[in-house]
C-alpha cells in the first residue's frame, strides 16, 4: 500500500457534500447542542427580519401620522426585540465554541489513534513533522470554522432565505430585480470554489513541509554543529519558509476574491432597489415606507451575503484541511490478522519459504530467502553494509509483510497471530533503541504487563533471576535513573542496555538483536552474552553483529547480501565470505 500522504494530495477531489457529511459524523453526538444552536440562530435571524418590517410599518402608519406615541411604543419593542438578539447570539456563540472544542478533542484523538494503528511504511514514507502540522494545524483550522464561522453561516443563510421571501412577497417584480444579482454570485461561487480550495490546500502542504523541516532540524541539530553546516538547514528552511510565504499569499489572495465580488453585486442590487423603487412610488405602485423596508430586507439579503463570502473563504480551508486530515483516517494498515491456518506438525519456530520483500513496489530488496530457526538455537546474521540483515529480522518480526513468499512462525503463517501474540512471542532489540522520557523502570517495564504493579523492590528481585543485576548496577539511581528522549542524560550504549533489559524481561520465544550491542564496551558485552547464554534453554537468539567476535558463540551463521541469504556454515567459513565480498566491491 502506498503510504505517502503528500503525493497527488493536489489532484484528490473529495465531492464538497460527501466532505461534510463525514465531517459532521464526528458530532453526532451533538445532536442536542446543535438543535439548541438552531433554535439560537431562528430567534436572532426572526428578530433580524421583524425588524424592518415594524420600522416601515411604523413609518407609514405612525411617523408620517405624527403620533410620536405609537412611534415610541414600537421603538421601544424594537429595542427588546435587539436585546433578545443579544442573548440569543451570546449563546450561539457560547454553544458551538463548546461543539467546535469538543469536535477538535475526537478529532485529534481519532487522528492520533490511527496513526498509533499504521505499520512502519506509514513512518517510513512520511515526515514527522508534516503529520504533527495535520495534528495540530489542520484540525485547528476546522476548529475555526466550527467555533467561529459555522453559526454565522448558518444564520446568514436564515436572513438570507427569509429576507429574500419578504423581498419576492412585498414584490414579485423588484423582489426578482433585486435578487438577480445573487444568481451570478452563485454561479461565480460555484466556479472559483474547487480553485480556492486547491490553493489552500497546497499551502496547508507547504506549512506541512515548514514543519517537517523545523522537526528535521532540530533533530539533527549535533551533525549541524559538529560540521558547522548551520548555513545549510538556514537555506533549506529558508526555501520551506519561502514556499509557505508564497503559497499562504495565493491562499489569502484566493479566499479574498469572493469578498470584493459579492460587494459589486450587492452594491448593483440596492442600486436596482432604490431606482425602480422610486419609479414604482412615482406611479403609484409602492409607498415610502414599503421601499424603506425594502431597502432594509435587500440588505439583509445583500449584508450575510457579503459575510458569507469571508465565510465561504474560511470554509474552503477547513475543507482543504479535512482532505489532508481524511487522507489520514482512510488509511487501512495491511498488515491485518489473517485467519488462522493449520499449524504444520514438528516445524522449525520460525521459517522462511522463498521470500521476497522490497520497500518500494516493484523493488525487491531480497529476493527468494530461504531459513528456518530452531528452538533454543543462537543465529548470527552477517553480512555487508545494506546487504539486508536488518530488512530480514524486520520482516521476523513482522514490521512488513514478504511481497512474495510465506513466514511462518511455530509452524503458522506469522500473518495468523494478533499483533499482542506475536510481539509476545518475538523480542526485537533495534539498532536505534527508542526510549521516552520517564526512568529506567518505565522504560524497561514497557510494553511489559507482567510486572508492571510490582514495585521496585519485587522488580529487582525479578531483575536478579534474569541475571541482568549487574546490568541495572551500571546506572547511578537504579530503577529510579532519569532518562530523557531528548536529551542526553545517558549515553547510546546506556540506551542499548536498557532496550536490551527490556526485551530480555519479557522472556521472548525469539530474541533479535540488531547491532544491539555495537556502542557497549568488550567487558559489558561479556556481561551481555552470559545473560544471553543464560536465557531459558528454549529462546532462540538472532544476533545481527559487524563484530565478529559478537557472534563467536552462534549455532548458525547466516551471511546476508544483495538480498540473498547463504549458510556460511563455520566461523571461517563466514570470514571468508566476508573478505572476497570487500574484495569484489
Ligand atoms: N525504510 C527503507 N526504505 C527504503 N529502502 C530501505 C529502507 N530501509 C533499508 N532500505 C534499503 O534496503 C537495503 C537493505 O538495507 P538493510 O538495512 O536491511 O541492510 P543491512 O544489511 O541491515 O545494513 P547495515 O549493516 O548497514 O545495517 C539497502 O539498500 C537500503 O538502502
Amino acid at each position: 500500500m502506498n503510504y505517502n500522504l503528500n503525493q497527488d494530495t493536489t489532484k484528490e477531489k473529495t465531492s464538497t457534500v460527501a466532505a461534510l457529511r463525514k465531517l459532521l459524523q464526528l458530532i453526532a453526538s451533538e445532536q442536542k447542542t446543535l438543535l439548541l444552536g438552531m433554535i439560537t440562530i431562528l430567534i436572532n435571524s426572526g428578530l433580524l427580519l421583524i425588524g424592518p418590517l415594524i420600522i416601515g410599518y411604523t413609518i407609514d402608519h405612525y411617523v408620517r401620522t405624527k403620533d410620536f406615541n405609537g412611534v415610541l411604543q414600537y421603538a421601544g419593542i424594537l429595542l427588546g426585540m435587539y436585546l433578545l438578539a443579544l442573548v440569543t447570539g451570546y449563546f450561539q456563540s457560547k454553544l458551538m465554541g463548546g461543539v467546535a472544542q469538543r469536535m477538535l478533542y475526537t478529532l485529534r484523538n481519532a487522528i492520533f489513534n490511527k496513526i498509533q494503528e499504521l505499520p512502519v511504511a506509514f513512518f517510513n514514507q512520511n515526515k514527522a513533522g508534516d503529520l504533527i502540522s495535520r495534528v495540530n494545524n489542520d484540525t485547528d483550522k476546522i476548529n475555526q470554522f466550527f467555533s467561529q464561522s459555522l453559526m454565522q453561516f448558518i444564520g446568514s443563510m436564515v436572513t438570507m432565505i427569509g429576507a429574500g421571501a419578504f423581498l419576492l412577497s412585498i414584490n414579485t417584480r423588484l423582489g426578482a430585480a433585486a435578487l438577480a444579482p445573487a444568481v451570478f454570485i452563485l454561479v461565480f461561487t460555484g466556479l472559483v470554489s474547487p480553485w480556492v480550495k486547491k490553493k489552500n490546500a497546497r499551502n496547508l502542504q507547504k506549512v506541512g513541509g515548514l514543519s517537517a523541516e523545523i522537526q528535521e532540524s532540530l533533530n539533527n541539530f549535533k551533525v549541524i554543529i559538529a560540521f558547522n553546516r548551520r548555513d545549510y538547514f538556514r537555506k533549506r528552511f529558508d526555501e520551506a519558509n519561502q514556499a509557505s510565504y508564497s503559497s499562504a499569499i495565493g491562499a489569502g489572495m484566493a479566499n479574498n476574491i469572493f469578498v470584493p465580488v459579492y460587494g459589486l453585486f450587492s452594491g448593483m442590487a440596492q442600486l436596482i432597489v432604490l431606482a425602480y423603487g422610486i419609479y414604482l412610488i412615482s406611479i403609484g405602485d409602492f409607498t415610502v415606507g414599503l421601499l424603506v423596508s425594502y431597502f432594509s430586507y435587500a440588505t439583509n439579503f445583500y449584508n450575510p451575503l457579503r459575510q458569507l463570502a469571508a465565510l465561504w473563504a474560511n470554509f474552503q480551508v477547513a475543507m482543504a484541511g479535512w482532505d489532508r486530515i481524511s487522507a489520514i483516517l482512510n488509511m487501512e494498515n495491511d498488515l491485518q490478522v489473517h485467519p488462522k491456518t493449520d499449524q504444520v506438525a514438528g516445524a522449525a519456530l520460525l521459517e522462511f519459504r522463498d521470500v521476497n520483500f522490497g520497500y518500494e513496489p516493484g523493488k525487491d530488496i531480497l529476493h527468494g530467502i530461504n531459513f528456518s530457526l530452531e528452538k533454543g538455537k543462537t543465529y548470527a546474521l552477517i553480512g555487508p553494509t545494506g546487504g539486508g540483515k536488518t530488512t530480514t529480522a524486520s520482516l521476523i518480526a513482522r514490521l512488513y509483510d514478504p511481497t512474495k513468499g510465506k513466514i511462518l512462525l511455530n509452524g503458522r503463517d506469522i500473518r495468523s497471530y494478533s499483533t499482542e501474540e506475536r510481539t509476545q512471542q518475538i523480542g526485537f532489540i533495534l539498532q536505534e533503541p527508542f526510549l521516552f522520557s520517564g526512568t529506567v523502570r518505565d522504560n524497561i517495564l514497557y510494553g511489559n504487563a507482567k510486572y508492571k504493579d510490582y514495585d521496585n523492590q519485587a522488580l529487582e528481585a525479578v531483575i536478579k533471576t534474569a541475571g541482568l543485576e549487574e546490568l541495572l548496577g551500571l546506572f547511578d539511581e537504579g530503577l529510579d535513573t532519569p532518562v530523557s528522549s531528548g536529551s542526553d542524560n545517558i549515553s547510546l550504549g546506556q540506551k542499548q542496555l536498557i532496550a536490551f533489559m527490556r526485551a530480555v524481561l519479557r522472556n521472548p520465544q525469539l530474541l533479535i538483536l540488531d547491532e544491539a550491542t555495537a556502542n557497549i564496551d568488550t567487558i559489558t558485552e561479556q556481561l551481555l552474552s552470559a545473560i544471553l547464554n543464560n536465557l531459558s534453554k528454549e529462546t532462540t537468539v538472532v544476533i545481527i553483529a559487524h563484530r565478529l567476535n559478537t557472534i563467536e558463540n552462534a549455532d548458525e551463521i547466516f551471511f546476508v547480501n544483495s538480498g540473498e541469504l547463504i549458510r556460511a556454515g563455520t566461523m571461517q567459513h563466514a570470514l571468508s565470505l566476508l573478505l572476497a565480498e570487500k574484495r569484489s566491491s
